[in-house]
Formats: structure tokens, sequence, C-alpha cells
């Protein structure tokens, strides 16, 4: 996985609070090819990520990292299924349709969480993605949240007309 590029470093123009390299003020997560069929994704919080108690991490900053791993994770897939890498030939763009959290534990603000995803039925402009978000310290992982995501496929059109909305 170390040798790999990250996905958010090959997709161009992405100013994303979750997933942009180009927002400092971001998350700027990195999601990697697993293996064949899975992608991870590993996020260490800084202490403004906090829910209320201060130990513990914000639900919607969960949201947003699943959110992007699974959206960055579609446009890999899309890349891959035509046989381009990442950022080269015809562009791929997806966005969120649909994002069903479900919070099974909270995640301690101060141990690092990891994402699996799995992108599990393609049909269309549509794909599936199963997330799944874990917190790993040294001896154990705890899932604490699950989700499915609808990614659609957009056209090349939607970053020029979002690039005018400036
Ligand atoms: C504003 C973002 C701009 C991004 C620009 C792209 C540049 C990319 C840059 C960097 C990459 C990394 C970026 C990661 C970003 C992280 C993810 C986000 O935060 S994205 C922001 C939140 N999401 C939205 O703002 C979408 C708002 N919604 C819409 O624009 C439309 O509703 C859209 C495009 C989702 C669907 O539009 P339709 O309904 O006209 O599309 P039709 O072609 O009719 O549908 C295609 C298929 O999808 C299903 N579908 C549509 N919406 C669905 C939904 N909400 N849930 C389930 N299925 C849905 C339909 O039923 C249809 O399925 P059948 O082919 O018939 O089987």
């Amino acid at each position: 996985m170390e040798t790999q590029v990250a996905f958010q470093d090959q997709i161009p123009h992405n100013h994303c609070f979750g997933c942009g390299p180009n927002n400092a003020q971001g998350l700027q997560i990195k999601s990697y090819w697993q293996d064949d069929c899975t992608s991870i994704c590993n996020f260490s919080a800084l202490p403004h990520h906090s829910a209320g108690p201060k130990g513990y991490l914000n639900g919607g900053i969960i949201s947003t990292l699943i959110d992007c791993h699974a959206i960055c994770t579609s446009i890999a897939d899309c890349y891959r299924e035509n046989n381009q890498h990442i950022g080269e030939g015809p562009v791929h763009w997806c966005v969120t349709g649909e994002l069903n959290v479900r919070y099974l534990a909270p995640a301690p603000i101060a141990t690092p969480v990891q994402l699996i995803a799995k992108v599990t039925e393609t049909s269309g402009k549509k794909r599936i993605i199963e997330c799944k978000l874990y917190s790993v310290d040294q001896h154990d992982r705890t899932l604490c949240a699950t989700a499915s995501v609808v990614a659609i496929k957009v056209p090349e059109s939607w970053l020029e007309s979002s690039s005018r909305i400036e």
C-alpha cells in the first residue's frame, strides 16, 4: 500500500472539505486499494474534530470520512473499470446521491480510525459502496460505524459549472 499513490493525489481540481488536497483547512484523507475488492483509509483526528464530550469523534466528521472515502473509491472504480490510471484520459466524477450511516459505538478521538470500503453494486451511473469505520489501537479494533453510500456518476461539465460558482 505504501508504494501506491493515494486516489486523492491523482484526482485533479479537488477542494472538497473531506478529501481535497487543495483544501488547506480540510481533513485531507488518503485512500488506497487494499486488494482487488476493497479500499482502505487511515485517519487520525485532531482535538477540534470532537463531539460534545471532547474525548470522542464528531458524528458529522465520521459521516464526512465515510462519504469521501466511499466517493473516491467509486471514482477509482470508474477508472479501473475503463482500464485507466486515475486522472489520466477521460475524466470520471461521482457525487453522493445518498449516505446512510449507522453509528454503532463512540469513536475515541485520540485513537486512529480505519475505513474499509467495497463497491457492492454497479448499475448504469449508480454505484453502491458499503463502508465500515473502525477505531484501531495497538490491541483492538472496534467497529464504530457502518454505512451504505450511493455514488452517482456525473459528467465532466459538472466541474466546469461548479468552478464558476466561486
Ligand atoms: C456539489 C458537488 C460538486 C462536485 C463536482 C464534481 C467534481 C469532483 C471533484 C472532486 C472529486 C472528489 C469529490 C468528492 C466529494 C465528496 C462527495 C460530495 O460531497 S458530493 C456533494 C453532495 N452531493 C450532491 O450535491 C449531489 C446532489 N444531487 C444531484 O446533483 C443529483 O440528484 C444527482 C446527480 C445525484 C442525480 O441526478 P439525476 O437524478 O438527474 O441523475 P439521473 O441520471 O436521473 O440518475 C442516475 C441514477 O441514479 C439514481 N439516483 C439519483 N439520485 C439518487 C439518490 N439520491 N439516491 C439513490 N439513487 C439515486 C437514479 O434513480 C438513476 O438510477 P437508474 O439508472 O434509473 O437505476
